[in-house]
């Protein structure tokens, strides 16, 4: 089956699956089309200025409310929203992990998801945390619902599909997906196990950066993000709904399936978008432009410029710059840097900077182009240069990024990092040249 997407960003979309499901002229009728019960899911206060204004009208085979029995909580090992006592905020510096392996045990999402780092404070609604998703077990009858942020999915290895209550989105290596804040879904595998990248956002909603001078096309371009068309299932057998809140756990029994939503209209939905769809604006004569060229998108903070969340990619581009030292600078940030390489090469680090693994470089912390990297940028012939088949991606969040234990203690960690710029040796010996031996 071919899956449908209506195209464009935060548009006013409206869907049905069964013709006439959708009231005309109205939100809430006396009595909806089928039986339905209409529902309102909002995404934003009531009174957000309408630009920033979400809302979906939902029409359903029954409301939420009637999904939910009491909430018990449930332990849940490795999803957290705040530092560990270890591994909170320590051991500082410079942090590189390779991939880490899918659990050859049953595992299914909730159990998959693991956290690497924590920023800021969920129930204060600021910052992010970082995980891997590392499962081999699809979702029946259970389904999750997360109100502490909007979940951002990148998939590592495997493509996966997220069937949601406002439709179904199929996602492969290279795409991303984002589930509001609230929305029940149920995580299945398309072709066996999947690991992944996943970010939890607090704060503002996911939207697309001003483009400023670059005016009014390239970069992320919103007709290429795609909305799912209405689904739903009329499937009544007992069921779950895993819910976290305010970074806790907790499960609830029903007796059906809750992607029983058969229209749908409104600006507050999930969708999917392929990062090789992003137009690259980069520098055409020469130095390096900030990384902030690349922001796919940023969710912000309330004060202008500074992200609670910028999503980057380092995508195919052309590299042309004369003069010019090419890839990244040496740097100290005052944000926090997330990287993971969804696959091929990433130009600051050719070695030890695996499709699958990831790396921080967390608020002040000196990093940049490995020992190699700076060796060959510095005598290459300065023609103009493709880089190609590589995806990589940064979140980068104004706040510090805390580890977990579990991240702190990955047997995965790189504990030599630090070297990848020993080799960075002195050059200066008084003459203009410097000494190049
Ligand atoms: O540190 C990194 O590799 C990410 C990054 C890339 C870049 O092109 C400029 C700055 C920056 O932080
Ligand atoms: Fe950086």
């Amino acid at each position: 089956m071919t899956l449908e997407y209506m195209t464009g960003f935060g548009n006013d979309f409206e869907t049905e699956a069964l013709e006439g499901a959708l009231p005309r002229g109205r939100n809430s009728p006396q009595r909806a089309p089928y039986g339905l019960y209409a529902e309102q899911l909002s995404g934003s206060p009531f009174t957000a200025p309408r630009s920033a204004n979400e809302r979906s009208w939902l029409y359903r085979i029954r409301p939420s409310v009637r999904h939910m029995g009491e909430y018990e909580p449930v332990e849940v090992k490795h999803w957290l929203s705040a530092p560990t006592t270890e591994g909170g905020g320590l051991p500082i510096g410079q942090r590189r992990w390779d991939p880490v392996a899918i659990p050859e045990e049953p595992t299914g999402f909730v159990d998959g998801v693991r956290t690497i780092s924590t920023a800021g404070d969920v129930v204060g609604q600021t910052g992010m945390s970082a995980h891997l998703y590392l499962v081999n077990r699809s979702s029946e009858d259970d389904y999750v619902i997360n109100a502490d942020g909007e979940l951002m999915f990148l998939p590592q290895e495997g493509s996966i599909r997220l069937v949601t209550e406002m439709g179904v989105l199929e996602v492969e290596p290279g795409e991303l997906a984002v589930i509001p804040r609230g929305m029940a879904f149920r995580f299945e595998l398309i072709d066996g196990p999947v690991r992944g990248y996943l970010c939890e956002n607090y704060g503002g909603k996911f939207t697309l950066p001003e483009r400023g001078p670059i005016g009014a096309n390239c970069m992320a371009n919103a007709r290429d993000f795609k909305y799912p068309v209405a689904y739903f299932e009329d499937v009544e057998r007992p069921s779950e709904i895993h819910i976290k809140w305010c970074g806790r756990h907790y499960v609830t029994k029903i007796g059906h399936s809750p992607l029983d939503v058969v229209a749908w209209h409104g600006n507050y939905a999930p969708y999917k978008y392929d990062l090789r769809d992003y137009s690259p604006i980069g520098a055409i004569l020469f130095d390096h432009p900030d990384p902030s060229i690349f922001t796919v998108l940023t969710s912000p903070s309330g004060e202008a410029g500074t992200a609670n969340i910028d999503f980057v990619i380092f995508s195919d581009r052309w590299l042309v710059g004369e003069d010019t030292f090419r890839p990244p600078w040496y740097h100290r940030n005052i944000m926090s840097e997330f990287m993971g390489l969804i696959y091929g090469q990433y130009d600051a680090k050719e070695e030890g900077f695996l499709p699958g693994g990831m790396s921080l470089h967390n608020m002040m912390l000196p990093h940049g182009p490995d020992t190699d990297a700076f060796e060959k940028a510095s005598r290459a012939e300065l023609k103009p240069q493709k880089l190609e088949g590589t995806m990589a991606f940064m979140w980068e969040t104004r706040l510090p990024q805390h580890l977990t234990d579990y991240a702190a203690g990955l047997d995965t960690m790189q504990k030599n990092y630090i070297d990848c710029w020993k080799g960075l040796k002195k050059r200066f010996d008084g003459t203009l040249e410097g000494d190049w031996s």
